[in-house]
Order: structure tokens, then C-alpha cells, then sequence
């Protein structure tokens, strides 16, 4: 890239008030870095890592120097070229699912093919009957064919059920109609629908013999094969720019009476009879909302990645940034000189940022929960049993709300203690943030969601107490942590939390009854405000929300206090398991993340009368000495998360420290440093380029 300013010779490199701060603090680390990477990652996904990371980082498409730079349709461009070269690379090195993940993760770039693998080929694979699988599955596997997945509409997202879209069964020919009725029937907001995709999924409302029988999935063409072009009577276009994801063209669609033969509605659940219309049922109601709990559970396991991103980036520029001279505690150089104090060693933004390290082990925990409950269900209802799903649909949904609401809170928060630099795009906060963002709306709005895991816990709560012999429910509680917690508040509903020192709060034991016995007296408050006290729902949604998180915080504790206690076939909780140096860090990170939220959250705690008042001061002082105890190990913390400056993209959180050399190199190439603009009012205004 070319460089517009010439920076001056004479500068002295980085920190002039002592060497290599970053080194300084890796040699504090008391575990192996590559040890707790190893656990992080496991052996075999280490390897696939440095694979592909080698081959992305060589290939001149994927340079992102020039990224920040970009308008809109320069980045929909590079889009494509990426988009491109990476389809090449999955043919040439015939890379499967595993390999993928890295090689998307590591470009780092919403694309226009991202729906095609994220949302048309899943919902092909999770709902086509074989033939349609033959037919439709294999040239999008081959990218012969490019998807998308078409559900909201301008006028419905949220609720699908009122989606407006038509495909009303015609018996005369075999065929749907798909039709838009109204403007806000337009299917809006879809990825890769605005110029890429030639085929759609589009979910509309079957009607058959005058019935609806509510949304279903229908494959459509909606482009020629060969000039591209809009087929007869669809309507396409791109939605125009938005907050961020702006590398992808969200487009919108409406249908004017158009035909579709009868094998295009995907029909591996529920079909139509030739001829008569006759609807057979799916097995359960809800599995055509399938691809909507498999990417709630896909974006659940994204979020560790994305909070290790933001941690990284701030503890490392914390610990290079240096502000004041600490009056109580100066720091001293070897030499005797006196320096100032690295903002990492403010309690303030130890505060704000080791909580965030915490939070991205303890989604690292739960995504390995969510990976094997998704299995478990997979394996279990490809033999016909769907017992799993409504458990499978709360958790998601509820886990969805709040890692990803944790998680754009933290790279807030983690920008914000970058300070200047931070609203910098150098920081590598802004595009990441921006691209993040529409995770804690998409794939369910996250307040909306929480709806639905209430919903199921109050079931399971009406469920347990209104049996005569809750009891007869002890046997279940060992797989079902919500009927786990509701008998055991049966049981004791004035539990009394015991800790009496701040180190009482590192007792594991005590902590899960605080989770339990909360989030089991809140079920319990709403269940009787809404039950006897004749309260509506829309009345409690505050509460139902506070239900939903209270219950996913605990999921996240108790997957990490599990993982760190119980023994485990799994090949990363034993390599921790077998190291007393992990496994020490990992126990003070664990408490970090239970007493931070609890401490967020302390008004829950008290109101149940889990906690006094000043139990909950001992806990807060718990909350500072773990700060203190993990401080010498905040930059190996990060660095064992193994983010590569190729992705990181950011002047102030990369490896080797050098924030301000990268700062004034990356200003140097500013576009705008290369014009000649003349500010003479009574002039035509005129820009052009620089000659060098
Ligand atoms: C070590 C490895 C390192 C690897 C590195 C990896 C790197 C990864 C890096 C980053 C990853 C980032 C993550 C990227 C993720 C992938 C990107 C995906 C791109 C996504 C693009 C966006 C696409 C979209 O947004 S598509 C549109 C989505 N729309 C929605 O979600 C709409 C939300 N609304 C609904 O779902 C529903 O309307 C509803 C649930 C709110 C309500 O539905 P309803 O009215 O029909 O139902 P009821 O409320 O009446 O309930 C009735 C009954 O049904 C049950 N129910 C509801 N839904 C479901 C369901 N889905 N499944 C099962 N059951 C369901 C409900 O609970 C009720 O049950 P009852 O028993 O109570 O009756
Ligand atoms: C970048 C991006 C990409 C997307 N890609 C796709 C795609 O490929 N395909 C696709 O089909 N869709 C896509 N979407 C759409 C997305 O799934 C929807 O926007 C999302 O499901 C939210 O629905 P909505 O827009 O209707 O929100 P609304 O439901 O209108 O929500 C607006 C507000 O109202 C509140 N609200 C609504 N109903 C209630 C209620 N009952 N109780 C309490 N509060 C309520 C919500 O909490 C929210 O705060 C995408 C969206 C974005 C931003």
C-alpha cells in the first residue's frame, strides 16, 4: 500500500520508558501457554488451524491491509474475489466443514456466499427428502447453484408465523403459487438475495384447499442461470447500506403470482399429496424452524472467539499504554528511573477487561455443551425421536440472547478502554463491531427469544409442582438442570448462602445454590404473578427476561464448574485436568466469571434472600482479590487464544506490542493524505489525487 506521508527519521523506536513490555509480561505467566491452547483448540484443530492459517495469510485476495479504506462496493468487490479464491481453495484442498470454519473465521469477511453455506445448504440437508437432495443439494455443495435463505419480511420478522408470503397449493397443475400480497410481504434483509444468489428458500404460508398450515420451506429460482437476470414476475433488489456487514448484499424480493413445481416445498417432514392437497403433519409442529435452532446453536459457539478477539486486543494495548505516575506505587525501571504506570495496572480497567477473558472461557465451556446436546438430538431424532428438541430450543434461544448480548457489550467495553485509539478503525473494534452487531438480532431478536425459554421453564416448573410426588421427577434431574434447581428450591426455599469470609465465595458449592436458588425463586415469582395473581404476559415480560437470563447464567457456571471437577472422556478437560498450573488459573478465572456476575446481578441475589446485604460486600472484595490474582497473567490469558494479527487487524492489539510504529504507518496510507483539496471558499471546491 502506498504511503502518503513520509514519517521522520529521526524517531526512536516504541516505548522509550522501557523494553518490550509485552515480553516483560509473558515471562509473569505462571502456566504454559501452549498448554492452554492446546486445551482450547485440542490437537487435531491445532494442526487444521496453522494449515489454513498459512495458506489464507499467503494468498495476496486475502490481504486486508487495505480494508479500512474501502466504501461500499470496493468491499462487496473484495467480497466476491475472496468469496471466489476461497471456493477455489475448498476444491483444490478438498476442505470439509472443519477446515471451513477456520478458513471463514480467519477471513474475517461477511461475504455474499455466506448465507449459501450458512442457511440455504443446512436447510436443504436438515429438511430435503432425498430426491430434493439430489436435485437441489448437490449443485449448491458444487456451487453450481447459489442460495439464500428468504424468511423475513418487511412487515414480519419476529413473528413467523406472521409472515404474509403465499404458496398456495394448485391441484390442476401440481404446482404452488408463490405470491406477495402486500409491500410488506417483500422478503427483506436476506443475505446474498441483492446480486449473488440465482435460488432461495423461501419460507411462505401453505395453503391447501383453502387451509393454512403456516410457514413451510419452498425452494425458488429466482434468477436466470445464464444472464442472471430477475426471473418473470419476481421483483429483486439490495436493500442499501447499513450499520455494518456491508461486504454482504442484503437484498429483498416480492413474487407476483409465480409457480413453483410441488417437489420444490421441502418435504422431509411435512408434505402435500399430489392432486388432492391433502397436508400430512410433521412429527413436530416446529421442524420447520429447523435451521433457526441449528445456527442459534452455531452462533452460540462463535461467541468465545469473538469475546477472546476483544480481550485480546485491549489487554495487550493495556499493557503497552502507559498513563500517570502511579504517586502510591510508582514504577521503577531496573535502573532506578521512574515510569509511568501501564493502564493494565489500574484496578479500574482490570474491572472492566479481566471479566471478559473470563467470559470468553466460560462460552468456551458452554459451546462444548451445545455441541454435544445439538449431536445428541441430531443422532436421536434421525431415529424418529424429537423428545430433545423443545430442550434444545430453550437453551439455544435463551443462550443465544445472552452470550451474544454479552458478547457486544464487551467489545464496547473493551473499546472504550482503549480510549482515543479505540474509535480509531487501526483499533480493529469498529468493522468487528459492526459486523458483530447483527448477531444479537438476527436469528431471533434477543429479547424475543428469551420469550421462549421462559415459556419453557415455566412449564417445567408448573409441571413439577403440580405432581403430587414432585419427587417422582428426582431421576430426571441429573440430565435436566431446570428440574434440578426447581426441586431442590422445593425442597429448601429459604436456602441461606454460608459464606462468611470473601474467600467463602470461591467454594464452588456455594456459588451453584446461589445460581439455583435464584433463578428457581424468580420462575417461582412469575408463576405465581401470572397463575393467582391473574397477571398477562406482556405484563411480566421484564421478569421473563430476567427468568431467561438468570437461567443461562447458570447453564454458563455450571458448565464450567463441571468442566473444571468432573472427570471426562473429553481429550481438552483431560489435558487440563492433568495440569495443577491450568487448572489453578482456569479455577481463578472460573470464580472471576461467577462473582462478576453475580456481582452485576447482586439485586437478584438479595431479593431472594440467598444473600445479606453484607455477604454481598465480602463478595465484591472476592471480585478485587481475583483481579489481583489473575493480573500477572492477563496477557498470557490472551495470547493463549491464539488470535492471529492477520485477523485481529489492529495497530493496538498485535503481538509483538508495536502499537504506535503500526498507529502513524497505518495514518500515513489514508487516502485522504494523498489529495489536494482547495479551501479557498470563492474556488469551485476541487479534490484530486497527489502526485508522490
Ligand atoms: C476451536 C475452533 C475455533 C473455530 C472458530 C470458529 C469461528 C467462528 C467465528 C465466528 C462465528 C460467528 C457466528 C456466525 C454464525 C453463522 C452466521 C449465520 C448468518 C445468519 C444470517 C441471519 C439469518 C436470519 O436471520 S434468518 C431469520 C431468522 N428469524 C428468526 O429467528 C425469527 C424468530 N422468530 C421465531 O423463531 C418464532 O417466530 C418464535 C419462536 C419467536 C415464535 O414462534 P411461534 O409463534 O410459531 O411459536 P410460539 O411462540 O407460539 O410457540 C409454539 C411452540 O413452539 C415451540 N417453538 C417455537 N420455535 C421453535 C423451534 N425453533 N424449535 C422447536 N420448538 C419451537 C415453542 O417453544 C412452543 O412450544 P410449547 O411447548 O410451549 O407450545
Ligand atoms: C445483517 C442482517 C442480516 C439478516 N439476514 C437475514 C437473512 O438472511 N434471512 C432472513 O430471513 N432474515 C435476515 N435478517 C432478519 C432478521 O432475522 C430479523 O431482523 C430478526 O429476526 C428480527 O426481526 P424484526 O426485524 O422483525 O424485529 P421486530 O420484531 O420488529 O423487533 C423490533 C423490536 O420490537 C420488539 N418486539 C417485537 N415483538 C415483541 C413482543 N412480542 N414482545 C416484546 N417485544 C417485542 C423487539 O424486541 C425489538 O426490540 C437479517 C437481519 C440483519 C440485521
Amino acid at each position: 500500500m502506498v504511503s502518503y506521508v513520509k514519517i521522520p527519521s529521526h524517531l526512536k523506536p516504541s516505548d522509550p520508558q522501557g523494553p518490550d513490555l509485552l515480553t516483560q509480561e509473558r515471562n509473569l505467566a505462571s502456566f504454559d501457554v501452549k498448554e492452554l491452547t492446546l486445551v482450547l483448540y485440542g490437537i487435531k484443530d491445532l494442526e487444521r488451524y496453522h494449515t489454513i492459517l498459512k495458506i489464507i495469510e499467503n494468498d495476496p485476495v486475502f490481504d486486508k491491509s487495505n480494508i479500512y479504506f474501502m466504501g461500499r462496493n470496493e468491499l462487496f468487490e473484495h467480497a466476491i474475489k475472496k468469496e471466489k479464491r476461497l471456493v477455489q481453495l475448498i476444491r483444490e484442498n478438498k476442505w470439509k466443514v472443519e477446515e471451513l470454519q477456520f478458513a471463514e473465521w480467519f477471513l474475517d469477511m461477511p461475504g455474499p456466499f455466506g448465507a449459501h453455506r450458512g442457511m440455504f445448504i443446512p436447510t436443504l440437508i436438515g429438511q430435503g427428502t432425498k430426491e430434493q437432495k439430489e436435485k437441489f443439494l448437490v449443485p449448491a455443495l458444487n456451487y453450481q447453484i447459489i442460495g439464500c435463505y428468504a424468511q423475513t419480511e418487511l412487515g414480519h420478522g419476529s413473528n413467523v408465523k406472521g409472515l404474509e408470503t403465499t404458496a398456495i397449493y394448485i391441484p390442476e397443475t401440481d404446482e404452488f403459487e408463490i405470491h406477495s400480497p402486500y409491500l410488506t410481504a417483500s422478503k427483506w434483509w436476506v443475505g446474498g438475495l441483492g446480486k449473488t444468489a440465482n435460488h432461495a428458500i423461501v419460507m411462505a404460508q401453505l395453503i391447501s384447499n383453502g387451509k393454512n398450515y403456516g410457514p413451510h420451506p419452498f425452494v425458488v429460482q429466482i434468477r436466470d442461470m445464464k444472464t442472471h437476470l430477475p426471473l418473470p414476475s419476481i421483483t429483486i433488489g439490495d436493500i442499501g447500506p447499513k450499520f455494518g456487514f456491508n461486504s454482504t448484499d442484503n437484498g429483498f424480493i416480492l413474487f407476483e403470482h409465480v409457480r413453483i413445481p410441488r417437489f420444490n416445498m421441502l418435504s422431509k417432514f411435512s408434505q402435500i399429496k399430489k392432486g388432492t392437497g391433502e397436508y400430512i403433519n410433521p412429527p413436530n409442529q416446529k421442524l420447520s424452524y429447523g435451521t433457526m435452532v441449528l445456527v442459534r446453536a452455531i452462533i452460540i459457539s462463535g461467541v468465545r472467539v469473538t469475546l477472546a478477539r476483544a480481550a485480546t486486543i485491549a489487554i495487550r494495548y493495556s499493557a503497552v499504554r502507559r498513563q500517570f505516575i502511579d504517586k502510591d506505587e510508582p514504577k521503577k525501571l531496573e535502573d532506578g528511573s521512574i515510569v509511568e504506570t501501564s493502564i493494565l495496572d489500574y484496578t479500574m480497567q482490570q474491572y472492566r477487561l479481566f471479566p471478559v477473558i473470563a467470559q470468553s472461557y466460560a462460552c468456551f465451556f458452554t459451546a462444548k455443551m451445545m455441541v454435544n446436546l445439538y449431536t445428541e438430538y441430531t443422532k436421536q431424532s434421525s431415529s424418529g425421536d424429537y423428545s430433545l428438541l423443545a430442550d434444545l430450543h430453550a437453551s439455544s434461544s435463551g443462550l443465544k440472547s445472552l452470550t451474544t448480548t454479552m458478547a457486544v457489550d464487551s467489545i464496547e467495553d473493551c473499546r472504550r478502554a482503549c480510549g482515543g485509539h479505540g474509535y480509531s478503525s487501526f483499533s480493529g473494534f469498529v468493522k468487528f463491531y459492526q459486523d458483530y452487531l447483527p448477531n444479537t438480532t438476527w436469528e431471533g431478536d434477543n429479547y424475543i427469544l428469551t420469550h421462549q425459554t421462559a415459556r419453557y421453564l415455566l412449564k417445567t416448573f408448573r409441571q413439577v409442582t403440580s405432581h403430587k410426588n414432585p419427587e417422582i421427577y428426582a431421576s430426571q434431574s441429573n440430565k435436566n438442570p431446570t428440574i434440578s434447581y426447581i426441586l431442590q428450591y422445593l425442597n429448601e426455599p429459604n436456602q441461606k448462602c454460608t459464606a462468611i469470609t470473601p474467600s467463602d465465595f470461591n467454594n464452588h458449592e456455594i456459588q451453584l445454590r446461589a445460581f439455583k436458588h435464584r433463578v428457581a425463586f424468580l420462575i417461582a415469582n412469575v408463576v405465581d404473578q401470572i397463575d393467582n395473581q391473574k397477571k398477562s404476559w406482556n405484563s411480566m415480560l421484564v421478569e421473563i427476561n430476567r427468568i431467561s437470563r438468570a437461567h443461562c447464567q447458570y447453564l454458563l457456571v455450571q458448565n464450567f464448574i463441571t468442566a473444571l471437577h468432573q472427570p471426562s472422556e473429553d481429550e481438552s478437560l483431560r489435558m487440563l485436568h492433568n495440569s495443577p498450573a491450568l487448572k489453578e488459573v482456569m479455577t481463578s478465572i472460573c470464580n472471576l466469571f461467577v462473582l462478576h456476575t453475580m456481582e452485576k446481578d447482586i439485586g437478584d441475589f438479595l431479593e431472594s434472600e440467598y444473600l445479606t446485604t453484607p455477604q454481598a460486600r465480602l463478595l465484591r472484595i472476592q471480585v478485587y482479590n481475583l483481579l489481583k490474582e489473575i493480573r500477572p497473567n492477563a496477557v498470557s490469558l490472551v495470547d493463549a487464544f491464539l488470535i492471529p494479527d492477520s485477523l485481529l487487524c489492529s495497530a493496538l492489539g498485535r503481538y509483538d506490542g508495536k502499537v504506535y510504529e503500526t498507529m502513524i504507518d497505518w495514518a500515513s496510507k489514508e487516502p485522504l493524505n494523498g489529495m489536494t483539496l482547495d479551501f479557498n471558499p470563492n474556488n469551485d471546491t476541487f479534490i484530486r489525487k497527489a502526485k508522490l
